[in-house]
């Protein structure tokens, strides 16, 4: 929200010479080009599931590395009757002595027992001896049977888990198994967040001039699905003090790792409580993208601090926001955390959309009948279009055609969109012939539900 002017300490905004310098198209490579992907490191296994793993993990020493009993019994020398001797003890031909499932196996046991194949009793100096029974099966016990063998998995040295593979569970497991307490994993970008506007309530029915935080419950999670790792959410009042040392972090608590990325949300505008350019210019930092032309979200503005951290300032309107995330943070966050660049899928559209010269438009939309349709409720302070959406038009300027290809992109939550085979850097140029009159706007889904 833009309220009274500002007072204070603020600095004069940084001179960029111009406003939405960057296409839809420029934006999304530039925020992509600027970043290098975050170099690799370890991390506590606790830590690294869906990670991408970025050296072999080898078996430390054999696995296991003992030869332990599979089965609560005795473990035996020869053939029985046996005589009993202590766990642990070396066995002489004859003995045995009694193990549990898991249990070290004894020097000189070629065997192990089941409980339910032997019976302790008594030889002819009453003295207690185990002896074949129960379910005992003829022939047992086999040599080296129910013994697991050291090494039966993997030699030390072997090859376990190999680099660029995505950490499932189970590779955790393994890698735990291996006597490994951290695995080193390929960069992921650590984001942290900083929410402006008073008018923001977090909970309850929001009165009238205040809002609910639409962030909070959505930001964190996009910034996961988009490959990064949503650390705090921390709010902002409206004085530009605080939003400088919010952005300067100059005393981080000691156990928060510093972020890579800090998402803002709100305080884009030029206004008087609209801080993001002064702050990001105190504290000596430049900005890589300052406005881009396209609709909704043409105030984003990409920072870059001196102490590398890059800051991506999405605008106050909700869906805005999204649209600037999608446009700049995904392709951010693609590129510090070593992944290429989303390919941009293509759709038929299924409305006339005129000419907007100057600026692309991202609509959400829906399949209808196998057609793009835009989506009702779709301003930029509405979610409710973007709720039900399949995917984004991204519009050009000149406007599409019904029934003509749009470029598209998939949303972090759905399903992919069809690629062409050509190079997403090349748009579509409208037919030359003007084509049949058709609907234009919204499609109504009401029909559809969802
Ligand atoms: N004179 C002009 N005014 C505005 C322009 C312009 O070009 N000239 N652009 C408009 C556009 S477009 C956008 S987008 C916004 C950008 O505004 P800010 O980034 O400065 O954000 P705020 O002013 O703080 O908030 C805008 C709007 O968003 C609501 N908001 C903020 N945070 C939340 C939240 N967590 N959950 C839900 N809604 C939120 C806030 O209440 C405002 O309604 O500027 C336009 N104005
Ligand atoms: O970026 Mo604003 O529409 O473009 O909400």
């Amino acid at each position: 929200m833009t309220d009274a002017p500002g007072q204070g300490t603020e600095p004069d905004a940084p001179d960029t010479g111009h406003r939405l310098a960057h296409t839809w198209h420029e934006a999304r490579q530039r925020a992509f080009d600027c970043a290098t992907p975050i170099p690799a490191g370890p991390v506590p296994l606790t830590a690294a599931l869906g990670r991408t793993l970025a050296s072999d993990v080898l078996a430390l020493q054999d696995l296991p590395h003992y030869a332990s009993s599979a089965m609560d019994g005795w473990a035996v020398n020869g053939s029985g009757p046996w005589v009993l001797a202590e766990p642990g003890q070396r066995l002489a031909p004859h003995q045995a002595s009694q193990i549990v499932t898991g249990g070290l196996i004894p020097p000189g046991a070629k065997a192990v027992l089941r409980s339910e194949s032997g019976v302790i009793t008594q030889d002819e100096e009453g003295l207690p001896v185990l002896a074949l029974g129960g379910s005992a099966k003829p022939g047992e016990p086999r040599n080296g049977q129910h013994i697991r063998k050291a090494a039966e998995e993997a030699a030390a040295g072997e090859l376990l888990i190999k680099a660029g593979t995505v950490l499932n569970p189970a590779h955790l497991a393994l890698a735990a198994l291996a006597g490994r307490d951290d695995v080193a994993v390929l960069g992921k970008p650590l984001v942290k967040f900083l929410m402006t506007g008073s008018e923001v309530v977090t909970s309850g029915m929001p009165a009238p001039g205040q809002v609910r935080d639409t962030f909070g419950p959505q930001l964190g999670a996009v910034v996961e699905l988009l490959g990064g790792i949503a650390g705090e959410q921390l709010k902002v009042g409206d004085s530009y003090e605080e939003w400088f040392e919010a952005l300067e972090d100059a005393e981080p608590a000691p156990d928060a790792p510093p972020a890579d990325v800090v998402i803002t949300t709100g305080g884009t505008g030029r206004s008087g409580t609209d801080h993001f350019r002064n702050a990001v210019a105190q504290l000596g930092g430049r900005l890589l993208i300052d406005g881009i032309a396209m609709r909704p979200g043409h105030p984003a503005v990409l920072a870059e601090l001196p102490d590398g951290r890059f800051v991506l300032g999405l605008p106050g309107n909700p869906l805005a926001a999204m649209m600037a995330l999608f446009t700049v943070g995904a392709p951010l966050l693609a590129a510090l955390g070593h992944r290429p660049l989303a390919d941009i899928g293509e759709v038929p559209c299924g409305a006339m959309l005129d000419a907007d010269p100057g600026r692309t438009r991202l609509l959400p939309f829906r399949f209808v009948y196998g057609l793009a349709s835009p989506a009702q409720h779709a301003g930029p302070g509405m979610m409710r279009g973007l709720a039900a959406a399949d995917g984004v038009m991204v519009v050009p300027p000149h406007g599409v055609q019904l029934g003509e290809p749009v470029q598209a992109f998939a949303l972090p939550w759905g399903k992919p969109l069809p690629v062409p085979d050509t190079a997403e850097s090349k748009p579509r140029k409208p037919p030359a012939r003007p084509p049949r009159k058709a609907p234009s706007g919204p499609v109504d889904w009401s029909a559809l539900g969802g």
